[in-house]
């Protein structure tokens, strides 16, 4: 029931503790359930405790942050180059799951990203950094494939809108040196 769900998660302040949390890798194929044809394609990462250990211990559900992808030269959605960075990371607002996905049943816990931009292209084996700033939702089960959809879509719209406020602006939330260093 997207109904009775906040529209916008965590304090106007800004992040609180643990966040940011961060992980990183390469992006790896996923369960290929053809994610792409209920318009939302999710990237996954590795679930890898030794160089995220956090991870080991997160909740499973749904989290939103920002993604830092270092796109190669010749891809149609990377910014032109310049001679100081000749091939910047791009980044995008993002919501995340991190669990077994309940309603395929998963035996192995996936990471999958949802990146808010519409791209031209895929992406596969690109590195990619993650922000992780807040927990929107628990995990579920849903009786159907379209009801599993809203919630994912529900969920896109409280990224935007929690992101959209001052403190939460990738400028204002990402004063962080690993962050940066992946821009360079
Ligand atoms: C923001 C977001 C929220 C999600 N929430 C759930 C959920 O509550 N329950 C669930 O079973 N799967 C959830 N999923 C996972 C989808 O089931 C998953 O993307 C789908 O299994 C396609 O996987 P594939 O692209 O690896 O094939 C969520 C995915 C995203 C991006
Ligand atoms: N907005 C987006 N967010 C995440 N991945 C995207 C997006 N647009 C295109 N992609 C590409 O789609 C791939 C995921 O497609 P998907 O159909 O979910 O298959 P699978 O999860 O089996 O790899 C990503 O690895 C990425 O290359």
């Amino acid at each position: 029931m997207t109904a009775s769900r906040p529209a916008i998660v965590g304090p106007d302040a800004g992040p609180e503790t643990p966040y940011p949390l961060r992980m990183e890798g390469r992006v790896i194929a996923g369960f290929g359930r053809g994610s792409k044809e209920l318009g939302i394609p999710t990237a996954n990462l590795p679930v890898d405790t030794a160089s995220t250990p956090w991870i080991a211990d997160a909740r499973s559900g749904v989290y939103f942050g920002y993604a830092s992808l270092a796109l190669p030269a010749s891809h149609p959605d990377q910014l032109p180059s310049s001679a100081s960075a000749p091939t910047p990371a791009v980044v995008f607002p993002m919501v995340m799951s991190i669990g077994y996905n309940p309603f395929y049943k998963n035996t192995v816990r996936s990471a999958e990203v949802h990146l808010l931009h519409r791209f031209k292209a895929d992406f596969y084996d690109c590195h990619m950094r993650l922000l992780l700033l807040g927990f929107i939702r628990e995990e579920k089960d849903y009786k159907s494939i379209d009801a599993l959809v809203d919630d994912i879509k529900f969920d896109c719209d409280v990224a935007r809108k929690s992101l959209a406020r001052e403190a939460w602006t990738e400028k204002a939330s990402v004063d962080d040196a690993w962050w940066l260093e992946a821009r360079l």
